[in-house]
């Protein structure tokens, strides 16, 4: 793509970030999960900050996406009050914003923590607050949208529809399933995202990260959705020969045709072993043939990772520029759940005047 001016780090911390796929129990603090975990009773597998930091990359760091979504057993198990909720998404969005994110939307599976008694409605109300607080804390300089999780295997998904709904003029713009892929196909849900597209409202669906095409034929095609969470597998449908000419099957094309949005998360790929590593992921082909990319965190905590970083290790691997990290994030606001008149104001008001501000020093 075009010209490369070739980011530090610190350009690319300071550049502005937009984050579509990041989960918001899995990208708590690890003190912070020692600390919550010492008022609720929890057993953690290390006994200081450091140490269990590293017990989470490392466990996550699994091949398979079944014994990484293992890992969250900690982290939804201190996550349980009200308290606790508005305090985890309050720090969320302080790293954010300290992490150069202008806009996110952080999702997170409200059925996972009634289990100390709050109802669907106040986990919401709980992650709203801590949002707001810590919006307030970073004086205004992040937007931030909760997504609402169904959990593929379970039954709850339509509840959690209309929670979706219910919330949407209060700091809720979409929803999402996440959980284990292979065996809980999306058309188990068919009635909860027809009841979304009755409403207009906006849904995106894990899909062709653990499993392939079938799950992303099904997510789009059978089940509606606007964006897919990962979506990696769509080059399955991509056939490229020696000279590097690429054949578009049927479902690749028309995820293309529509700019159907990918979010693709690099490090949460070579860790559940959707991908090899950084150099053979996929994002490197799907930006060069110009499909809707974005780049996303998906869980920080599990992954070690922040936007800045998911963004230096693509420079490093694909040799992007400043151009290409703009391309990426024009793309992600462009994709956003927010409504169309926000986005431009976003796009128009901060990403553009903040990276010609960096091109210019380059
Ligand atoms: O990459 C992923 N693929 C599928 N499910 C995931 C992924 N990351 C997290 N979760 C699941 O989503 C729940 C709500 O946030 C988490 O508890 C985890 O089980
Ligand atoms: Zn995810």
């Amino acid at each position: 793509m075009g010209r490369v001016t070739t980011p530090t780090h610190d350009q690319v911390l300071r550049a502005p970030k937009v984050l579509l796929h990041d989960h918001l129990d899995g990208g708590l603090r690890p003190q912070t999960v020692l600390e919550l975990a010492a008022d609720c009773g929890h057993p953690l597998p290390a006994d200081d900050a450091d140490s269990l930091g590293r017990w989470f990359a490392e466990a996550a760091d699994s091949g398979s996406l079944v014994r990484y979504l293992e890992t969250f057993d900690h982290t939804v198990a201190v996550m349980q009050t009200a308290a606790a909720l508005s305090r985890v998404a309050r720090e969320c969005v302080e790293d954010l914003a300290a992490d150069g994110v202008v806009y996110a939307e952080v999702r997170y599976a409200p059925e996972q923590h009634v289990g100390g008694g709050l109802t669907l409605d106040e986990v919401v109300g709980a992650v709203q607050e801590g949002f707001d607080a810590g919006v307030a804390a970073a004086g205004g300089s992040i937007v931030v949208r909760q997504l609402l999780t169904a959990m593929r295997h379970q039954a709850r998904s339509m509840e959690i529809a209309e929670l979706a709904v219910a919330w949407r003029d209060r700091g809720v713009a979409g929803f999402d399933i996440a959980g284990a892929e292979a065996g809980y196909p999306p058309t188990r849900h068919l009635d909860a995202f027809e009841y979304l597209q009755r409403e207009n409202f906006h849904f995106t669906i894990h899909a062709g990260e653990a499993f392939g095409l079938p799950s992303i034929w099904q997510a789009l095609q059978w089940c509606g959705a606007d964006r897919l969470g990962h979506g990696v597998r769509i080059v399955d449908d991509i056939t490229v020969d020696d000279d590097g000419n690429a054949k578009l099957g049927r479902l690749a094309a028309y995820v293309r045709d529509k700019r159907i949005p990918l979010e693709m998360c690099p490090a949460s790929n070579v860790q559940t072993g959707a991908v090899t590593s950084i150099a053979e992921h996929p994002i490197g082909l799907l930006t060069r043939l110009r499909f809707r990319v974005t780049v996303n965190t998906d869980n920080r905590l599990m992954s070690g990772t922040s936007m800045t970083d998911e963004m230096c290790s693509l420079v490093e691997a694909f040799g992007y520029g400043l151009e290409d990290l703009r391309w990426f994030t024009i793309n992600a606001m462009k994709s956003s759940f927010l409504p169309f008149d926000e986005r431009l104001e976003i796009i128009d008001g901060v990403v553009k005047p903040g990276y010609a501000a960096l091109l210019g020093e380059a």
